[in-house]
């Protein structure tokens, strides 16, 4: 199967339980809620999104014909040594659009771990090595397991007491960025004193000023 990407580069992951570690991120083109588009933004099932999914313009990407192919761009893009402790965080967009399982062979058969940020409303796949699911008020949640949800607060209708039933290792609030973000970061570290299943996701990235 053909891939749409964005763009791929290594950096830290920034967010979430593995923070500091580093990865190769691949951004996979398009999601399901949100056509990535200003003037859509409004109207769409995720309104908050800070990210630019669109196309395949970006730093390394492009359309990529096989899994082999593809693997081998995640592998020229890692700078680690060695090919112990090797990353790869698929996000996008919604990178559950397109994943499938030969791509996750292929990545494994060279040596990296797989790590998914989705959106949680497409049915996941087995063998990937860590998964994080965000879930979007809106839209219809279909993954109810993994190792982290990190869910954007806040949001009305998404209050995080109604995620605690679910199969999660983790509980994470990530404050949403914005022009409220001092705001949602204070009522975030608020809500994470109060009730310490939840641990404060900061998008460390974004202050040490890396991709
Ligand atoms: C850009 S999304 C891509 C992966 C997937 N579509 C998803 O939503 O999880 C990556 C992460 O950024 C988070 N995110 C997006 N916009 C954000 C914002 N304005 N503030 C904080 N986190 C945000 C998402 O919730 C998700 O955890
Ligand atoms: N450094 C860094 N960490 C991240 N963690 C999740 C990201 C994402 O956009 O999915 C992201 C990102 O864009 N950059
Ligand atoms: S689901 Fe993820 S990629 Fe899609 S618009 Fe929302 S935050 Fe952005
Ligand atoms: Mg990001």
């Amino acid at each position: 199967m053909p891939y749409a990407v964005k763009e791929i580069f290594y950096t830290l992951q920034g967010e979430g339980r593995n923070a500091g570690r580093a990865a190769v991120f691949c951004r996979f083109a398009g999601c399901n809620l949100w056509s990535g588009r200003e003037g859509d933004r409004a109207r769409a099932f995720c309104e908050f999104c800070d990210t630019d999914f669109v196309g395949v313009d970006g730093p390394g990407g492009g359309h990529f014909a096989t899994a082999q192919e593809f693997a081998l761009a995640v592998e020229q893009a890692w700078r680690g040594s060695g090919t112990r402790q090797r990353l790869v965080v698929l996000t996008g967009g919604e990178p559950l659009l397109q994943i499938d399982e030969e791509l996750l062979e292929a990545l494994h058969s060279l040596a990296f771990e797989i790590a998914v940020e989705t959106n949680g409303t497409i049915p996941t796949l087995a063998g990937i090595d860590w998964l994080c699911v965000s879930p979007k008020c809106n839209a219809r949640l279909v993954v109810m397991a993994g190792d982290e949800l990190k869910l954007v607060y806040p949001r009305i209708g998404a209050e995080p007491e109604h995620f605690e039933v679910l199969a999660f290792e983790h509980l994470l609030l990530q404050p949403m960025d914005g022009p409220e973000r001092e705001a949602n970061t204070a009522a975030a570290v608020a809500y994470c004193l109060a009730n310490p299943r939840w641990r404060l996701s900061l998008q460390t990235h974004k202050f040490l000023g890396i991709p």
